[in-house]
């Protein structure tokens, strides 16, 4: 059980309390009872102490070569995975996701610290022939200098990683503003930085409310670049303030990811596509599946195969060798997909199977949630349309595989897309007609690749690109270099 203990701010090297003096417990989702451990509710004081430090540290760190740079990444790498376990079962306390996808998560970190890490020795520029022949034309890279880094409770340690290490690596330093809601697993990823010895104010943290540290990261004048996942409400108030004081942003936000199953697709697949895609981690990636799109022919017995293996589904806490998939990450969350839920049954969706709380006195204390699935769903219905974040599937029945693309692409987001088919032809459409930054094809929706580029299109991201090479695109700026002599 939790052992109670306050977590501090990282700033200038060191762990400090917050001039607030406040601190707030970080609940378990899967008891509410239990307390994980204390986090600071940092006042905008905090996070203006943290940007003077990174500011401060940023000339060091930009002069370091990029190898220098790459062997703190490794030592970080290193040290998270001496921890790995600890710092899992932590964040399975935390926010509930089960341990064995919470190690998963902890390992595809180290994974990207290392990817990052070998980042340091690739080229950084391109020759371009000058049309003055006694000179050398050339591009670099510098970096943007400091970048505030804000992000969700969903991948607690995966998300920050995927911003800090490039950003790092690219000569950057930061200010990290961790979700409250996951602050305690986010400051045992901080001690790993400081156990490696990252200089002090390359990497600060400030834990606290959003709308008040997040917002100050936001507006802070010194901070030139900000990275953000998280909502498209809170996103677009992000971007809107970066673009204001001329920040450079990157913002990646919802999705409402489909999967089209094709009268020709291998049915088992689609259900265990459909399943571990839109229910694992609780629904709770922005890649999840939520709309189920299956032409005529094959809908009934997609169904029942669909409901069948639904059953099977264990629910319980994630540190729970039986569960497959834990409770809701918090009462916000909980309350929000218990909301939808009732939304789509108000707008004429039939529930066929779940559709509330579990029912097991067991699971009282906790934010648990039975794995549901609406029929009659149409693409104008709420539940169709936004983001639930939560273990909900909705079934939309279509007579043609054209019109099962028109109602995929009918959502304002255009994250991650899906089809089960055996067609060559189809799956090309697919690839060419889908308005969706990633594309899979006889694979589930969520499954993100850290060596390959990560983003969406229309309101699920700023049209920036995470992860991969892609990632200097935003941790950095050209210089274009002219050289006479
Ligand atoms: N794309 C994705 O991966 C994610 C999408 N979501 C979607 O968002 C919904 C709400 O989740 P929620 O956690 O509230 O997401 P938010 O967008 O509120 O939170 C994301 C991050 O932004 C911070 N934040 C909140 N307000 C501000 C602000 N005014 N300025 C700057 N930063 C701010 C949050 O801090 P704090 O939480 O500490 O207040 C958190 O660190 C979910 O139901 C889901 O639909 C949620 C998480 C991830
Ligand atoms: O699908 C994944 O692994 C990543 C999803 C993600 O980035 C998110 O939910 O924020």
């Amino acid at each position: 059980m939790g052992e109670m203990k306050t977590y501090l701010n990282y700033i200038n090297g060191m762990c400090v309390a917050s001039s607030s003096g406040e601190v707030e417990g970080s609940v378990n989702p899967a008891n509410r009872h239990e307390i994980v451990g204390y986090v600071q509710k940092s006042s905008i004081a905090d996070v203006n102490e943290a940007v003077v430090a990174a500011k401060a540290a940023k000339l060091g760190w930009r002069k370091l070569s990029g190898s220098a740079r790459g062997e703190y990444l490794y030592k970080v790498a290193d040290k998270l995975e001496r921890r790995l376990e600890e710092i899992a079962a932590m964040m399975t306390r935390e926010m509930g996701k089960t341990f064995p996808e919470a190690k998963g998560e902890t390992a595809r970190g180290i994974a990207i610290l290392r990817y990052y890490a070998g980042e340091g020795m690739r080229k950084t520029g391109d020759v371009i022939p000058s049309t003055d022949s006694e000179a050398l034309m050339f591009t670099t890279r510098v970096p943007l200098g400091v970048v505030g880094v804000i992000t969700p409770w969903n991948f607690p340690v995966a998300i920050p990683i995927w911003k800090i290490a490039p950003a790092l690596i690219f000569g950057n330093t930061i200010v990290f503003k961790p979700a409250q809601e996951t602050a305690v697993t986010a400051a045992l990823v901080m001690e790993c930085f400081e156990e490696a010895g990252i200089p002090a104010g390359v990497v600060n943290m400030v834990t606290g409310q959003g709308d008040v540290i997040g917002q100050a990261i936001a507006d802070h004048p010194d901070i030139h670049g900000i990275t953000f996942t998280g909502s498209d409400r809170i996103g677009k108030m992000v971007g809107q303030s970066a673009l204001a004081k001329g920040a450079k942003y990157q913002l990646e936000m919802g999705g409402k990811n489909p999967i089209i199953v094709v009268n020709d697709a291998d049915l088992d697949l689609a259900v265990e596509a459909t399943v571990s895609g839109g229910l694992r981690s609780t629904g709770q990636k922005c890649t999840a599946t939520s709309r189920v799109i299956v032409q005529s022919d094959v809908y009934d017995v997609f169904k029942m195969k669909l409901l069948q293996r639904i059953k099977e589904i264990r629910v319980g806490n994630g540190m729970e060798a039986s569960t497959w998939m834990g409770p809701c990450a918090s009462e916000k969350q909980y309350l929000t997909v218990l909301a939808y839920i009732a939304k789509g049954i108000e707008e004429g969706g039939t529930l066929l199977c779940g559709g509330g709380k579990v029912e097991d006195e067991a699971l009282d204390a906790g934010y648990f949630i039975s794995p549901t699935v609406f029929e009659h769903i149409t693409s104008s219905m709420t539940i169709a349309q936004e983001e639930i974040f939560g273990p909900v599937l909705a079934l939309i029945k279509v007579d043609s595989f054209e019109e099962a693309i028109h109602i995929a692409n009918d959502v304002k987001f255009g994250l991650s897309a899906s089809i089960f088919t055996k067609d060559f032809s189809k799956m090309l459409t697919f690839m060419h007609e889908m308005d969706a930054g990633l594309v899979r094809i006889n694979a589930e929706s969520a499954g993100v690749e850290l060596q390959a580029p990560f983003g969406g299109m229309k309101m699920s991201s700023s049209g920036s690109r995470e992860q991969g090479q892609a990632a200097i695109e935003f941790y950095t700026e050209i210089k274009t270099v002219f050289i006479k002599s």
